[in-house]
């Protein structure tokens, strides 16, 4: 290989060549004059200003004086800070310019967001009918004063006396209206009064099936509550807990047993302690939710092995073998008495509940808490009339900072518990750990900084941010499906208990979680279902409380406010005066426009310095277009991929990458993780090293990028090695 020595003298270069040890020398042109106005000119000096630097440095490492390098070095960060500045300040002129965030002029509204009508109201409380008219054990009625459950609620006074007969129920009522006392309280009465007194060794008498962990833990909190005889065990089996100690729990005996269907029925198929011989109750509640997500299968077989349970001793599927004429077989079968009472309980009533009701009880009472004097159109929603439901209607880019500011006033609120629903596991971590980290944080003594001065933030290094400091007086916590159960568990029960905080989650916590004090709920991105919709809402306004709902449409996404007009539900404008002042004041800015563009450039600069979180925008923005694309053909015309400006969508994710590059930065991303680790890896964002030298690299067939909330938490099945003969 030839190589050459260079040697620069102003006019000529010349070089020799080792090798051959000519010398070659090649004159330089004379140059024309330039002229420095020319765009082309101006990008070419900078850039030969920046090779005199690298220059300039190189020389100076030979000389060896270190301290010179520092100061140069210094001089330069001021430098690369000041342009940083003015390219802000530039952008604040440029975006005043723009349409404004808040701008009535700039509204591209063309659904009449004016229509009212009467919603479907149902009813919460009773006529005044108490607990103890009814007729239970006396020790139950106090334990439930006690809790200050006095007066029935609605669908409990029309429920109670069918399900204390022991008929089997179907039983409707909005959200909040107190449905698990309509099983606990039964269930509970019937084990007290049961002589001689039930036994550990006498097994499981009641089922109840609930669709997530955290709902099957708050229900067993209810039991734990109203239950004060101690010879009746609660007990609750859901998917992330340890297998082992559940086995023994079983071991142990269980009167009550609550759990996820995919664990239960793992138990029920594979621990020989699982005892449902006698199991007289069968509750399955949110019931439609149960249906979704792969569940049904689930369900449906728990419910069978179950029957099997009982039909073991009286069914005899070798009767054809043993002489016995078919159509005796099928009369045997037909005669088997489960002898076991069922219950389904949902807030709303799908075609799914009714044919499980239909599979799962032979005759059942329907029990619906609606007024019956009203006539009852399935297409119309119930939701509490004490939830103020609004919609706020932003521009794509707007996102963010709407968001932000939203959740800025929530802060300045003496008491408030909000719970924001976004789409994916992996949209939860990124704005929980961006509104963590900048926006509810500031960095430790940077002395002058008054509280909520948030603009200096940006000439800040971002090592400068240990030992941060809280400035918007709340706490933050977030839920999803992907974090391990201990997480859930403790995320879960610190927020019930705390008594300000914001929950940033996915429809995990959509159905049957009861936070009584949570007053807001914000739909951050649209529900998949009108159900849904129903069900987010319903986190608030429990029993008879007051509550607001926020969801947030963007300007391609309004219809959705006449879909739900069409279904008597009629949403109102927030008030976006508040969100204004409020980021007025945040900012320390009178101008409405730069606040806006600052808080967004805010946290587009600290994606840009944090490379983990820019990473997880990546990846967040990426799994909310999968999200987005796949929305059911119902809801397909509202919330269509197609008719919005995906490069805005990035924006609100605080990139300033394009929507190619955030996609490259994905992929690259995800090859470097073994498929089988792919979901995991995806949601924790971790590159983890030790895992790709490990596992030899396989192609990827498919990128799933949102992960089921409602697993059993079990490790998928390994698939049996072939044997191979030749060993
Ligand atoms: N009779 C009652 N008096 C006062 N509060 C009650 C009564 N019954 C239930 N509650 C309270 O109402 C709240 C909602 O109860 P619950 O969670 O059972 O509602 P739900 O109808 O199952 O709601 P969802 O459909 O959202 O699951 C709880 O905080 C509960 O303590």
């Amino acid at each position: 290989m030839t190589s050459f020595e260079f040697k620069w003298t102003k006019t000529k270069k010349s070089y020799t060549s080792k090798d051959s040890g000519t010398k070659k020398t090649k004159i330089l042109k004379e140059k024309e004059p330039r002229d420095k106005n020319d765009p082309k000119e101006v990008k070419k000096k900078s850039s030969k200003l920046q090779n005199k630097t690298e220059v300039t440095f190189s020389k100076i490492k030979t000389t060896d004086n270190q301290s010179f390098i520092r100061r140069k070095r210094k001089k330069e960060k001021t430098k690369v800070l000041q342009n940083e500045r003015n390219v802000q300040s530039e952008l604040v002129k440029g975006h005043s310019m723009q349409h404004s965030m808040f701008s009535e002029k700039y509204k591209n509204i063309h659904v009449n967001t004016k229509i009212r009508g009467a919603s479907v109201v149902e009813k919460v409380f009773s006529a005044g009918k108490k607990f103890n008219d009814l007729p239970l054990h006396k020790y139950l009625i106090s334990n439930l004063e006690k809790n200050n459950f006095n007066i029935l609620t609605n669908v409990q006074e029309k429920s109670i006396p069918s399900v204390l007969q022991g008929k089997n129920c179907l039983i409707k009522s909005q959200t909040g209206s107190g449905k698990t006392l309509t099983y606990a309280v039964p269930i509970l009465n019937s084990l007290v009064n049961k002589t001689p007194k039930l036994q550990r060794t006498d097994g499981i008498q009641a089922i109840i099936v609930v669709p997530t962990r955290e709902l099957a833990l708050q229900t067993h909190e209810l039991f734990g509550k109203i239950n004060t005889f101690q010879w009746i065990i609660v007990g609750h089996l859901c998917g992330g807990e340890n297998r082992k100690t559940e086995k023994d729990k079983l071991r142990r005996g269980l009167h009550i047993l609550i759990g996820t269907p995919g664990r239960l029925l793992d138990h029920i198929l594979h621990t020989s302690a699982f005892n449902g011989k006698n199991i007289s109750c069968l509750v399955l509640d949110e019931a439609d939710r149960l249906l979704d997500m792969g569940f049904k299968k689930d369900v449906v077989r728990l419910v069978e092995e179950l029957d099997r349970f009982k039909t073991n001793s009286s069914y005899d599927p070798l009767a054809l073998l043993k002489g016995k004429k078919p159509e005796e077989v099928e009369t045997d079968l037909a005669n088997v008495d489960i002898n076991r009472q069922t219950l389904l309980v949902s807030a709303t009533l799908s075609k799914g509940v009714a044919e499980l009701a239909d599979f799962t009880m032979k005759d059942h009472v329907y029990i619906d808490a609606f007024d019956e004097s009203e006539t009852i159109n399935p297409d119309h929603m119930v939701i509490p009339n004490t939830v103020k439901q609004e919609f706020i209607l932003t521009f794509i880019k707007h996102r963010l900072v709407t968001l932000s500011v939203l959740l800025i006033s929530k802060a300045k609120c003496s008491n408030s518990k909000t719970i924001v629903f976004m789409a994916t596991t992996q949209m939860v971590d990124f704005h929980y750990d961006l509104f963590s980290h900048y926006l509810l944080k500031m960095p430790k003594n940077k002395g002058k900084l008054k509280v909520g001065d948030v603009l200096l933030l940006d000439e800040i290094d971002i090592e400068d941010f240990e030992g941060e400091d809280q400035v918007l007086d709340i706490e933050l916590f977030k839920l999803h499906g992907n974090m391990s159960q201990q997480e859930r568990k403790t995320v879960f029960s610190d927020f019930r208990k705390t008594k300000k905080g914001i929950l940033i989650c996915t429809d995990v916590a959509a159905r049957g979680i009861d936070v009584p004090e949570a007053d807001c709920i914000i739909q951050y991105t649209g529900p998949q279902s009108d159900e849904d919709y129903l069900h987010r809402v319903g986190r608030t306004g429990r029993a008879g409380k007051s509550g607001s709902a926020i969801i947030f449409l963007t300007h391609e996404e309004q219809d959705y406010i006449t879909r739900l007009q069409e279904q008597k539900v009629f949403l109102k404008e927030y008030d976006k005066s508040i969100l204004t002042n409020n980021l007025k004041d945040f900012m320390e800015e009178t101008d409405e426009n730069k606040a806006t563009v600052l808080l967004q450039k805010r946290f587009e600069s600290a994606l840009l310095k944090d490379k983990e979180l820019h990473k997880k925008a990546c990846f967040a923005y990426s799994s909310w277009s999968r999200f987005y694309s796949a929305f059911p053909v119902k809801m397909k015309p509202i919330f269509d991929l197609k008719k919005i400006n995906i490069g805005h969508y990035v924006t609100s994710f605080g990139l300033q990458d394009s929507p190619t590059i955030v996609a490259k930065i994905v992929r690259g991303q995800a090859k470097k993780v073994d498929p089988k680790h792919l979901n995991k890896k995806l949601a924790n964002h971790e590159d983890n090293v030790e895992l790709r030298t490990k596992r030899p690299k396989r192609p990827i067939k498919s990128l799933s990028l949102t992960t089921s909330e409602y697993s059993s938490g079990f490790e998928p099945a390994k698939k049996k090695k072939k044997k191979n003969f030749n060993d």
